[in-house]
């Protein structure tokens, strides 16, 4: 589980200080499906970087099983999104030149899987989104939707115990929106993964059991008793 403790995140943007995330204190627990909103520039990405080991806090600890990412080593970090942590972006972030398999299997490399291994778990994480047939296909040949699901086989290939899903259905029509979060709300089911689902759209926060508002950098539980 995620303790957060008193997080505080300060950017510097020429003269200006802006305070990104002002003293944010929350719990997120094993198996939780949260989902972040905000308005533009409320520090929803922040907290996002911050869960991930992207960024580093200007202060507060961001414990995930007790464990302070803010005083890990970059090489712990680096080691804790290989083996704990998976990713999903709104652009999908895919390489355009390797395959949908060879995206899957880029996740497996830092964790030293050996290649044979490492092909048939990203096979079985691309059936596991539904698309086992197109393993061959490269990025451009695929759907904005289709690509989303090759993101979030790479994402999961690896077993991680969070996924941390950035804007995942900002780029997709409504009816593929509504297949990615069905995709998602079934893998948190299936798998008992904590994801933090961050998005500006009401109709996916709808589907998540537990909604945070984040605005100038302070976090509300909106579905606390
Ligand atoms: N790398 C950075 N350098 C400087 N300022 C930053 C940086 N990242 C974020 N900020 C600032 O921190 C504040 C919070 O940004 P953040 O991206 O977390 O907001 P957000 O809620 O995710 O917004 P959006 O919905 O537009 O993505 C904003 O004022 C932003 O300009």
């Amino acid at each position: 589980m995620y303790q957060i403790d008193d997080l505080t995140k300060t950017y510097q943007q020429g003269k200006r200080v802006v305070r990104a995330l002002r003293g944010v204190s929350l719990t997120i627990g094993d198996g939780e499906l949260v989902a972040v909103q905000g308005p533009t520039g409320g520090g929803k990405s922040t907290l996002l970087q911050m869960l991930g080991g992207l960024d580093r806090p200007t202060s507060g600890t961001v414990k995930l099983d007790g464990a302070d990412l803010a005083g890990m080593s970059d090489a712990q970090l680096t080691a804790a999104r290989a083996e704990t942590i998976g990713f999903v972006f709104q652009n999908f972030n895919l390489i355009p030149t390797l395959t949908a398999l060879e995206n899957v299997e880029t996740a497996l490399v830092p964790a030293k899987i050996p290649r044979q291994t490492r092909n048939a778990r990203a096979l079985a994480a691309l059936e596991s989104v539904g698309l086992g047939d197109r393993g061959d296909h490269l990025p451009g040949e695929l759907s904005g939707g289709q690509q989303q699901r090759v993101a979030i086989a790479r994402a999961l290939v690896k077993n991680p115990k969070v996924l941390l899903a950035d804007e995942p259905t900002g780029n997709l029509d409504e009816e593929t929106r509504d297949e990615i979060v069905d995709l998602i709300v079934g893998l948190w089911k299936d798998q008992g993964l904590t994801i933090v689902l961050v998005t500006h759209d009401s109709v996916v926060a709808q589907r998540t059991p537990r909604r945070l508002r984040i605005a100038k950098g302070a976090v509300k539980d909106l579905t606390a008793a």
